[in-house]
């Protein structure tokens, strides 16, 4: 039989500790799999504890995920280099600032043959022009990348609410191992080869929801928030997640994006107003800004000093009406 396969999840913010309580879960039940699932913690003091002495002794990340017990078995390493050794599955869930610095202080210590997953939603612009944080750990580690996305707001997720998710696998090799690892009852998996567009679609979804808190917060109706709102993710989004939430709180407070990150998050990553940033810079370099008015309406707004009232006239001007 083969060796069992060790997991490792590289982050533990909201979405990265709901995970590993599936991860976790899954790992102790099949036995395909290592029983311990290392989990990378950026570590920080917590009413006067280190966070992972707290993860790995009360079994709750009191900070990002409180009210719900992890398995015993995830174990929380604060060195990310020593956190990594030996995995054969990487599952990448830090905020997409952070990514590059990761694979940076990882690429040495990493298996050459693991398999890595990307749960992050965000997109990265460099020269070259857009690319997809698969591309950018794939292209930093030399790994196999696939990636994770679906309407799961972590919260619900691990409060094992039903919800369906879909893993963008171009090698379709990895997926029933990917899939065995993730899925449960009420997290039911879908594996697609059309890895690009399950992630591009968890990207952008974020900037929409920044432009549906705008709607919230300025009083407009769901019709209004509807005009700028698709299906699954985006419904998600826009209703419950974080990106709304920030800019429902912009349109109605007048302070900047930062300041309410500080204040409403506790330390949680928005994603939306920055890749709304790196997408503009995208579609400026292409001349493609005016086609694309929500998104930049979201940048305008965020970034630039456009007045949050005048949002909607992105949508009342949609070449599109024309
Ligand atoms: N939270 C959700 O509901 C959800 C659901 C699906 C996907 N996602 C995506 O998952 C990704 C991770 O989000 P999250 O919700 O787990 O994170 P988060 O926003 O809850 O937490 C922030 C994390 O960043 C870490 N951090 C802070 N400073 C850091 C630094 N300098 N270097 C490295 N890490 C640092 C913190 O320790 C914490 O773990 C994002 O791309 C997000 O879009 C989130
Ligand atoms: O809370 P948000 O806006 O970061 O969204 C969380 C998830 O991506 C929803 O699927």
């Amino acid at each position: 039989m083969a060796a069992p396969k060790k997991v490792c999840v590289v982050g533990s913010g909201n979405w990265g500790s709901a995970i590993a309580k599936i991860v976790g879960a899954n790992a102790a039940k099949y036995d395909r799999f290592d029983t311990t699932v290392n989990m990378w913690v950026f570590e920080e003091m917590v009413d006067g504890r280190k966070l992972t002495e707290i993860i790995n002794t009360d079994h709750e990340n009191v900070k990002y995920l409180p009210g719900h017990k992890l398995p015993p078995n995830v174990v929380a390493i604060p060195d990310l280099a020593e956190s990594v050794k030996g995995a054969d599955i990487l599952i990448f869930v830090v905020p997409h600032q952070f990514i590059l610095r990761v694979c940076d202080t990882i690429k040495d210590h990493i298996k050459k043959d693991a398999v890595g997953m990307s749960l992050i939603k965000g997109v990265d612009v460099g020269p070259e022009g857009l690319k997809l944080i698969s591309e950018v750990i794939q292209g930093k580690l030399g790994i196999a990348v696939t990636v994770l996305m679906g309407a799961n707001i972590a919260n619900e997720v691990a409060e094992e609410k039903f919800c369906e998710t879909t893993i963008g696998c171009k090698d379709k090799a990895y997926g029933p191992i990917l899939k065995e690892l993730m899925q449960t009852t009420n997290f039911r998996v879908t594996v697609v080869e059309e890895s690009d567009v399950v992630e591009i679609c968890g990207a952008l979804k974020n900037i929409v929801a920044v432009g549906a808190g705008f709607c919230d917060g300025l009083g407009f109706g769901d019709n209004t928030k509807a005009a700028s709102c698709g299906i699954a993710d985006l419904i998600t989004t826009c209703y419950g997640g974080r990106n709304r939430k920030i800019g429902k709180a912009f349109a109605e407070t007048g302070k900047t994006i930062e300041q309410l990150e500080n204040e409403l998050l506790g330390g949680q990553k928005l994603q939306g107003p920055a890749t709304a940033a790196e997408v503009h810079q995208i579609l400026k370099q292409k001349n493609m800004a005016e086609k694309f008015p929500l998104f930049t309406a979201v940048y305008q707004i965020c970034f630039n000093g456009h007045p949050v009232t005048e949002f909607i006239k992105c949508l009342q001007d949609h070449p599109e009406h024309m």
